[in-house]
């Protein structure tokens, strides 16, 4: 895929300038996590997934949480979607408790998540058209996703027409067409090939850079995690805490040389070395 900026691209405003009395609310998308707790527990056994998690994501932030496999990211990810209940602990977006599923917070998976009998253009336009957006406005909503996510050709193509890459495309685009504070992304790339991969990384920074949203990204692959991020909290296993954090002091605008220069590098030792411990 080319890379999602160009003239055309660059003069198109927003979408969330486009679209007003769409909004889904009026914060900006902080979510507060304090003394976080997830204790899984059956007839016999206890399992402590999560151990007191504290971690203020800021507005327009993107973090990731990178940690080995069975740490409880998903976990914490499943939490503040309000697809799982914790055991304890307090979890907000902009001040508003999270008690269930919002659309505040859009989501996307590694499994693709679009519906089969639904075209491309009208999965990007279902959350829309279930808040009640007018047609009129749903149709150039999804014409603006379309041009961003590059497939405009595709609009009446199904899902199962689709590659994988641009499956993912089509579910971020349906995730901020309902136009969510939060975006949560728990391994959206990890069923791509490499170069998939690394396009659309530089696509969802391209769109993250125009949109603004918070994005909370789970991987365990660190060069996609320092290529992303603008903090990194790594998580340890059992339980599932947190074992430290990391500021990424890359410049914003991202291009792909960023993960040749000294400071890609440096991190990059510091994580594996520090994971490898864990
Ligand atoms: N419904 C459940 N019942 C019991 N244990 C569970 C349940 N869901 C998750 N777990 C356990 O909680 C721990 C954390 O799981 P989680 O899926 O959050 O980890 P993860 O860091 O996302 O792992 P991966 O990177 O492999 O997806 C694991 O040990 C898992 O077996």
């Amino acid at each position: 895929m080319q890379p999602v900026r160009n003239e055309q691209n660059a003069a198109m405003a927003p979408v969330n300038e486009r679209t007003e009395g769409v909004a889904a609310g009026q914060g900006q998308g902080r979510i507060e996590i304090r003394g976080l707790q997830k204790v899984y527990a059956s007839a016999k056994t206890q399992f402590e997934a999560l151990r007191d998690i504290d971690l203020t994501i800021a507005e327009n932030e993107f973090l990731t949480i990178l940690g080995p496999s069975g740490c409880g990211k998903s976990t914490l990810l499943r939490i503040v979607a309000g697809l799982e209940d914790p055991t304890g602990g307090e979890l907000t977006v902009d001040g508003d408790a999270i008690i269930g599923p919002g659309a505040d917070r859009g989501m996307v998976f590694q499994g693709y998540t679009l519906f089969p009998w639904l075209t491309v253009r009208e999965n990007i336009e279902y959350g829309p058209k279930l808040k009640g957006v007018p047609t009129l406005v749903r149709r150039g909503l999804s014409s603006h996703w379309l041009k961003i996510i590059r497939l405009e050709s595709f609009a009446k193509s199904y899902p199962k027409q689709l590659s994988g890459g641009m499956k993912q495309r089509v579910a971020i685009a349906r995730a901020l067409a309902n136009r969510p504070k939060v975006l949560l992304m728990d391994e959206p790339f990890g069923a791509l090939d490499a170069q998939t991969k690394l396009e659309m990384q530089e696509m969802l920074l391209e769109v993250w850079e125009r949109e603004k949203t918070t994005v909370l990204f789970i991987t365990h692959d660190i060069d996609e995690a320092i290529f992303l991020s603008q903090r990194i909290v790594v998580m340890g296993a059992n339980p599932g805490r947190i074992i430290r954090e990391f500021q990424v002091e890359l410049p914003n605008e991202r291009t792909a040389d960023v993960r040749e220069t000294p400071g890609f590098l440096k991190l990059k030792r510091e994580l594996a070395q520090l994971l490898k411990h864990d």
